[in-house]
């Protein structure tokens, strides 16, 4: 059996802070009043054209995480809530023919699986085999990745690096649409005048509710009305065997109670950035910070040779995605913990190269390097005054992250609406989401790294 994961860039895999856990009243609710027409439709619909059951215990309703499933009776941990076969998923290979053999091969997988919702998004309703999924589906105005930002809205980001990622994105999405657009031009009777946003919507569509399979992103329509919570053991599962995609449920669900699953391990900067929204308490959080060697410093290039040959890369970049300088991924560092889990070893690496100040201290960490397992300033430097000073520098960067974080989250109470006041305040709120909780990440590690020096000083 593969654990599915959604596609987005850190291929995806959220919580039960009050933020999600509506109240039971509240649920049934929402499911009852809302659960009605089109929505009774679908799970028929899909049932007849998968020729078997999909679900007997779930219905379709609304929350405020919109289209949602709901628990029709109780459930019981362990209990399969849902099997949907390979035959009614969506993946590249539904790609129109017509198309396929004008496509440039290096287009992404997320892409084609774009291109089939655009292809039948022009057959519309009459000539649809997938209407009643397509038509379902959100429409742009109701998709808040930062992708679909204004500048002014995003301006509220620019203290955390999922702007420079939103800019990134944007640049790849026109990058794999340039190379799209000749192949949609051989076919116009498929695609019409497709323009970039179109192309925008329907990757976005993809990417925020695509699954990994071994088919490569799926749409599994009905799986994918179900919303995420961060602390939930409830994944969606792919069995090649089966050919079917199911989820078991984690905990016993109440009837009328919203049902949810972990869609990955994810931070608040990329749910906005790939799903368009953000928890309040996101115990996934994480911040990129980046560091690099001044160039001012005397020792600059001997240095920087050092930290080039004796350092591994300290981002993964995903297909599509550079960056520059040395950036560094921190997570939350529980209070008192010994090894400052969360700061990387590879950070207090090169803040103890940053500290060295002759010729001989980087030969002598060059040496400790090689003879030890080749990487460099791993291990506390014995001076303590060289080692409390290293940590001094790194504290000093972090701090300095923090004032520009508390400044941007400061600054956000005076943000400007330009147009629709709702939509800016919700994109307000998740701002405020991303930035505090990577303030919060940030604050833990400047704390952890006071005591530190505060012990070596005992
Ligand atoms: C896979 S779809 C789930 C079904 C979706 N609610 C719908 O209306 O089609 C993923 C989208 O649901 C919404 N979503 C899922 N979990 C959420 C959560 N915990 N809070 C807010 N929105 C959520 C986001 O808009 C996300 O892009």
């Amino acid at each position: 059996m593969l654990v599915g994961g959604r596609i987005p860039r850190f291929l995806p895999f959220r919580s039960s802070s009050s933020l999600l856990l509506l109240r039971r009243r509240e649920y049934c609710s929402a499911a009852s009043s809302e659960s009605s027409g089109e929505c009774d439709e679908f799970l028929p619909w899909l049932q007849r054209k998968a020729g078997s059951e999909i679900s007997s215990t779930l219905l379709i309703g609304f929350s405020k995480f919109g289209r949602s499933l709901f628990a029709s009776k109780s459930i019981r941990a362990g209990d399969c809530i849902l099997r949907v076969p390979f035959n009614v998923q969506i993946t590249q290979e539904n790609l129109p023919p017509e198309i396929e053999s004008h496509l440039v091969s290096d287009v992404s997988n997320i892409s084609r699986v774009a291109l089939v919702l655009l292809a039948e998004k022009k057959l519309g309703q009459v000539d649809s085999e997938w209407a009643p999924y397509i038509t379902s589906l959100p429409s742009i105005n109701e998709m808040h990745s930062t992708i679909f930002w204004s500048e002014e809205e995003l301006e509220m980001l620019r203290g955390s690096r999922v702007y420079q990622e939103t800019m990134d994105k944007k640049a790849f999405i026109e990058n794999e649409f340039s190379s799209i657009r000749p192949a949609l031009s051989c076919v116009p009777q498929i695609y019409g005048d497709c323009k970039l946003v179109d192309f925008m919507h329907a990757y976005s569509l993809v990417e925020s509710r695509a699954w990994r399979t071994s088919l490569g992103a799926s749409l599994v329509p009905f799986a994918d009305y179900l919303n995420h919570d961060g602390v939930s053991e409830a994944v969606l599962l792919s069995d090649d065997d089966k050919e079917i995609s199911e989820v078991i449920a984690d905990r016993d669900y109440a009837a009328c109670e919203q049902v949810l699953i972990r869609y990955g391990k994810f931070s608040n900067a990329t749910l906005l950035l790939d799903f368009g929204f953000t928890l309040q308490c996101n115990i996934y959080d994480q911040v990129q910070i980046c560091m690099d060697i001044p160039l001012g410093d005397p020792l600059y290039k001997v240095k920087s040779e050092l930290w080039k040959k004796y350092s591994l890369p300290t981002v993964n970049n995903a297909p599509g995605f550079s960056s520059s300088g040395n950036f560094f991924t921190l997570k939350k560092v529980k209070t008192g913990s010994k090894k400052g889990k969360g700061i990387p070893q590879a950070l207090r690496a090169l803040s103890r190269l940053l500290s060295a100040t002759s010729n001989e201290e980087l030969k002598a960490m060059e040496t400790e390097a090689a003879e030890n397992d080749g990487r460099l300033g791993r291990r506390t430097v014995k001076d303590m005054s060289k080692e409390i000073l290293a940590h001094h520098i790194l504290l000093a960067q972090l701090e300095r992250a923090v004032h520009s974080h508390v400044a941007a989250i400061t600054a956000l109470s005076s943000a400007q609406t330009y147009n629709d006041h709702s939509r800016f305040t919700y994109r307000r709120q998740m701002a405020r989401d991303v930035l505090e909780g990577e303030l919060c990440v940030l604050r833990s590690a400047c704390d952890w790294i006071k005591n530190y020096c505060l012990r070596l000083l005992k």
